[in-house]
């Protein structure tokens, strides 16, 4: 079957505006990522990224605009909830329950057949270091053991579209490095992940693609190499110097010196 490239795509979003009252959140926001990659998703605080996550798993409507994902409309969805896995920046846990307890509920919401939600619950709890702690209430655990809870829950379903905000916050080096090898595992198998992070290091990392929002409008986009290229440093850039350019704040990094 003759394929274009939009068709193909895992995101594709076009033209998203995003009103609130007189505040324009999103003001003609279009990205398209391949399967397979993982798009880094950068932007200054209030710069319009959640409201884009929320616009791009079907969580909120955008004023105008559309979106694809897995080539389902966002709108439909019964047919996108198999597919997306979306951790919010603060993930719904239930503090009454433990984290095993938690996974089972999130895995009979999600209609996994037993035998696999066990298999897959003991592999995250192990990977993420919780099984010592995983009969007890998540209510209990301290911010980094939830932050690993709630990544479990959020791929357990084994999706094909993850999209991460803040996925690292709270997370010893250790798990970071488990969440960075998670997210290029997932990749190299074939799906795809948008990650929303101010931890431009972990960007680096791992992102195929960069997008740089800011005042709801997409002002950079390519790969990291070339976005850091726009930094007026040179070659030994790196992606904090690009978007501190690029977001307006380079004449302050610049005359920050021993001076001051
Ligand atoms: N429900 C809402 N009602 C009114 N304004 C909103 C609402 N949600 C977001 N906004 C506004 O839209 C703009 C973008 O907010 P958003 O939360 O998407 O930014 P962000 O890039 O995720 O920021 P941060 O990095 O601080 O999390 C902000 O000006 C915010 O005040």
């Amino acid at each position: 079957m003759p394929s274009t490239d939009a068709g193909d795509a895992a995101i594709e979003a076009t033209d998203l505006r995003k009103t609130y009252g007189s505040e324009v959140a999103l003001d003609g926001v279009s990205l398209s990522v391949p399967p397979g990659r993982v798009y880094g998703f950068l932007g200054p605080n209030g710069a319009g990224k959640t409201t884009t996550m929320r616009i791009l798993t079907g969580l909120t409507r955008p004023t105008s605009g559309t979106v694809r994902v897995s080539g389902i409309d966002v709108n439909d969805r019964r047919n996108l909830a198999p597919r997306v896995g979306y951790l919010p920046e603060t993930p719904p846990l239930y503090d009454e329950f433990s984290a095993r307890e938690q996974l089972d509920y999130v895995a009979d919401l999600r209609d996994i057949p037993k035998d696999t939600a066990r298999r897959r619950i003991d592999d995250y709890l192990d990977r993420f270091d919780l099984t010592e702690d995983a009969d007890r209430r998540t209510g209990t655990y301290s911010k980094g053991m939830r932050q690993k809870t709630a990544f479990a829950q959020t791929v357990l379903h084994d999706p094909d579209v993850l999209f991460l905000d803040e996925p690292t916050s709270g997370l010893d080096p250790k798990a970071v490095r488990r969440i960075r090898e998670f997210i290029v595992e997932f990749a190299d198998a074939g799906r795809t992940v948008f990650l929303s992070t101010h931890i431009l290091p972990v960007v680096e990392a791992v992102a195929d693609r960069v997008g740089v929002l800011f005042e709801g409008r997409l002002v950079a986009e390519g790969a990291p190499e070339d976005v850091k290229a726009r930094a007026e440093t040179g070659e030994r850039a790196s992606l904090e110097d690009a978007f501190l350019e690029i977001t307006g704040d380079g004449d302050a990094r610049r005359t920050a010196g021993p001076d001051e």
